[in-house]
């Protein structure tokens, strides 16, 4: 009879006759000891352990006893066998979730290298696969899928894939991607699927966004998305803030600038305290001076300690990010692409104009080569907005003006005419220049060379959209050249063709570029 031996492998001592049990004992659960070994070759080294052993010699048994034990690295602990086992078999299940979550983990990987995602912060759930998983996953209820799928959205875009199970998931976000890349849709989804409609307690969710034309369309996607569910969506209009019963009126969203959500908040009291899921989107416009004070009296009045914060942008400076983290809870972060760079789809190009003036014919000549509407065309304030759309008014153009100096309603009215195809060419200032979705823009001119390279990423951004090809032609003078390079990186970036001795300009420490340009008029005096 064969004595107990005993076994020596990689300095483990085993006990063969209960190693001979334990297999025998186990072998049902036996792949659950190492997922690294085929099975076949568990197989037989459980049935020679148990049966066969005494009829081999001793260094053969020994041998095959060591090649069944090689695959087990998990032998190679000092723990002896049988506990091994029996703790194996014990985190059956554990084991198991472990294999499919490594299986996960992979799988997330996977999918973040494909969509270019990237992520950092602990614990970051998986991205979505497809939009069928956030009711396989996330039990979201059959109208939204419906809504997505009536909106023609078949696929989560990539930031989609990420932001929306981070939200889900209840975490801080910062999110940074692509315009035109579908960031409304990544945070309207969780709030939907989040919260409750029909506003029993007060506001759930608030949306701040740094225009009205922006607030406005959020609200409008908003409630596109929200069909067929009474959600009470409220974007805060200058009336609503000065008269609006905030009291009695049921309300669960609230889309809104900081200016008027801070008036609403000090003087007309708005509880703002149980408010679920706080989002500010173009995020670095919000944190700019201008803005800082409204924005901390809202992030002041969603006050309870659960609130979700997120921050959405095509540009997320370190600095903002640094600044919000001050009131971010273990935030999670994502990128899509290369961070604040511009949409892949634009197709970018400069061209010198000389002086001034040399932007006008400039401008005719693109119009006459051409003109491929809708076109955008960007300028630095609201009088250039002015006299460029008195100029064009002489040509057979149908063009429109937006700027700061028109009524809300003249605002609409243009965003509207443009939206239709009434008006080929908008004159703007920056003031449609983040979040706006004009559908398919061919082509965005700088007329006026932007401020910086994030006013320049966001204004070309109102072309290439959702997929879409666009077109931007940034328009620059002598007095721009020292500018230049910040923007020929941008394009360097997104692959299109920069002058070298551009890119070789020297690195300038001023950001803004917002200098003094003579006039566009070309008319008399007495005739503007
Ligand atoms: N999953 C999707 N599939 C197809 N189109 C989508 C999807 N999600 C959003 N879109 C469309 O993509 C366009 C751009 O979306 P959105 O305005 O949210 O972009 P954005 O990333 O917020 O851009 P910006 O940085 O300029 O604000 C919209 O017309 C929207 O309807």
């Amino acid at each position: 009879m064969e004595k107990a031996s005993s076994l020596l492998f990689s300095g483990v001592h085993i006990d063969r006759k209960r190693f001979a049990h334990d297999i025998a004992r186990f072998q049902p659960k036996k792949e659950l000891i190492n997922p690294e070994i085929p099975p076949d070759k568990l197989m037989l080294s459980a049935v020679e352990v148990k049966g066969n052993m005494k009829q081999k010699k001793r260094k053969r048994k020994d041998k095959d006893s060591a090649e069944a034990v090689e695959g087990f690295s998990v032998f190679k602990s000092s723990e002896s066998l049988s506990s091994i086992l029996e703790k194996n078999v014990m985190d059956a299940d554990s084991i198991e979730q472990k294999k499919e979550a490594a299986k996960q983990i992979e799988r997330s990987s996977i999918l973040r290298k494909k969509y270019k995602i990237h992520v950092s912060g602990h614990g970051a759930p998986s991205p979505l696969e497809s939009f069928a998983e956030l009711s396989s996953r996330y039990k979201c209820k059959p109208y939204l899928l419906q809504n997505l799928s009536e909106r023609g959205f078949r696929e989560p875009t990539p930031i989609q894939r990420q932001a929306i199970p981070i939200l889900l998931s209840k975490r801080d976000c910062f999110a940074c991607a692509p315009t035109g890349s579908g960031k409304t849709l990544a945070f309207l989804c969780p709030i939907l699927m989040k919260i409750k409609p029909g506003s029993k307690n007060g506001v759930k969710a608030v949306i701040l966004c740094p225009t009205r034309e922006l607030a406005a369309q959020t609200a409008r996607e908003c409630k596109k998305l929200a069909k067929g569910r009474k959600f009470y969506i409220k974007l805060m209009t200058k009336e609503l803030s000065t008269s609006g019963n905030f009291e009695k009126m049921p309300c669960d969203i609230i889309i809104s600038t900081p200016l008027r959500l801070d008036f609403v908040i000090r003087k007309r009291k708005l509880d703002l305290s149980r408010v679920k899921y706080l989002v500010l989107d173009e995020a670095d416009k919000l944190f700019e001076l201008g803005f800082m004070e409204q924005i901390d009296s809202v992030v002041k009045a969603c006050s309870k300690t659960t609130v979700v914060r997120s921050l959405f942008s095509a540009t997320l400076p370190e600095s903002v990010e640094k600044l919000a983290s001050t009131v971010m809870v273990d935030a999670v972060r994502v990128n899509v692409g290369r961070k604040n760079s511009a949409s892949e789809l634009i197709k970018q190009r400069l061209v010198f104009t000389g002086s001034e003036k040399g932007k006008l014919l400039a401008l005719r000549q693109c119009f006459q080569e051409s003109l491929n509407p809708p076109v955008l065309v960007f300028v630095q304030s609201k009088e250039r907005a002015k006299e460029l759309y008195r100029e064009l008014a002489f040509d057979d153009i149908r063009a429109d003006v937006i700027h700061a100096d028109l009524s809300q309603q003249q605002r609409e009215d243009a965003v509207n005419n443009f939206r239709s195809g009434k008006t080929w060419v908008l004159i703007a200032t920056d003031v449609v220049s983040r979040g706006m979705d004009f559908k398919g823009i061919n082509c965005v001119i700088n007329y006026d060379f932007p401020e910086s390279a994030a006013a320049y990423i966001h204004r070309i951004g109102r072309s290439g959209r959702a997929g879409r090809p666009g077109e931007a032609i940034t328009f620059y003078t002598e007095e721009d050249k020292p500018f230049l390079r910040n923007i020929a990186n941008v394009m360097a970036i997104s692959h299109c063709e920069v002058p070298a001795w551009i890119l070789a300009l020297p690195k300038l420490k001023k950001r803004k570029h917002r200098p003094h340009r003579d006039s566009i008029s070309t008319l008399p005096e007495d005739n503007t």
